[in-house]
């Protein structure tokens, strides 16, 4: 049955799916984390896989860069393969002072510059928010691992080269926490399609200050975040 942009078969898909922006980490976070794991797309290379995390089955799938690929995937999984629940997985630039580089983000909401929510939402502003479900269970997962996880809003950007230096200020003048390029598309999608996302972020460098991690601090805040993003996966209702 495959969908314009997905060869897998009805019922690959487990009910949750861990979605990574590089199908490359997909593959890792397939081969690390879960067991029985078999690869159930590769259209485009954009890898996804299926397997158990313990008794639970679990899915593992890039979903590019950007919003428009993250709708993409996201509208085919949800609408096509009857995923329930997407959990994004991802790494995003700090922008608050207070937030530092291997701090864990867990995106509430996501701002954007995107016009594509208003798309969906006739013209109006669409509040990105995460379900409520999954964000009790990632912050739940989070605090039981000893991790304590930075919870708000992030910026969505459609540029990841942003020409403007003053974007930031704004950005920092309104609480953002941290910028990355598709929770608001992903939180979009789901409500459209009556189901369920949150993000998980790990901030990889801080685009005010200029700090950035080095790969044992990467690799580190990537393993916090996976046990974050698993744990709700197993957890949540
Ligand atoms: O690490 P991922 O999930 O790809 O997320 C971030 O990294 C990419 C930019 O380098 C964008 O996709 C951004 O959202
Ligand atoms: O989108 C992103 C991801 C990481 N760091 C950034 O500055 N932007």
């Amino acid at each position: 049955m495959a969908t314009p942009h997905i060869s897998a078969e009805p019922g690959d898909f487990a009910e949750t799916v861990l979605m990574p922006g590089d199908p490359l980490r997909a593959r890792v976070i397939a081969e690390n984390y879960l067991e029985d794991v078999r690869e159930v797309t590769s259209t485009r290379n954009m890898l996804g896989f299926t397997g158990r995390y313990g008794d639970t089955p679990v899915s593992v799938m890039g979903s590019g860069m950007g919003i428009p690929s993250m709708s993409i995937y996201a509208f085919e999984l949800f609408n096509e393969y009857r995923v329930e629940k997407i959990i994004r997985v991802g790494t995003c630039g700090g922008v608050r002072p207070d937030v530092e580089v291997r701090d864990i983000i867990i995106a509430m909401g996501a701002s954007t510059d995107s016009s594509v929510n208003r798309t969906r939402f006739g013209g109006c502003d669409f509040a990105a928010i995460a379900d409520y479900g999954l964000l009790e269970a990632t912050v739940g997962a989070a605090r039981s691992a000893g991790i304590a996880p930075r919870i708000g809003n992030v910026f969505s950007s459609e540029l990841f080269y942003n020409p403007t230096p003053s974007f930031f200020d704004m950005m920092k003048a309104h609480g953002i926490l941290a910028v990355e390029m598709e929770a608001a598309g992903l939180y979009g999608a789901a409500a459209e399609a009556g189901k369920r996302a949150v993000s998980v972020l790990t901030v990889s460098d801080h685009v005010v200050t200029g700090a950035s991690t080095s790969a044992e601090e990467r690799q580190n805040s990537f393993q916090d975040m996976m046990k974050v993003a698993l744990e709700a996966a197993v957890n949540a209702d």
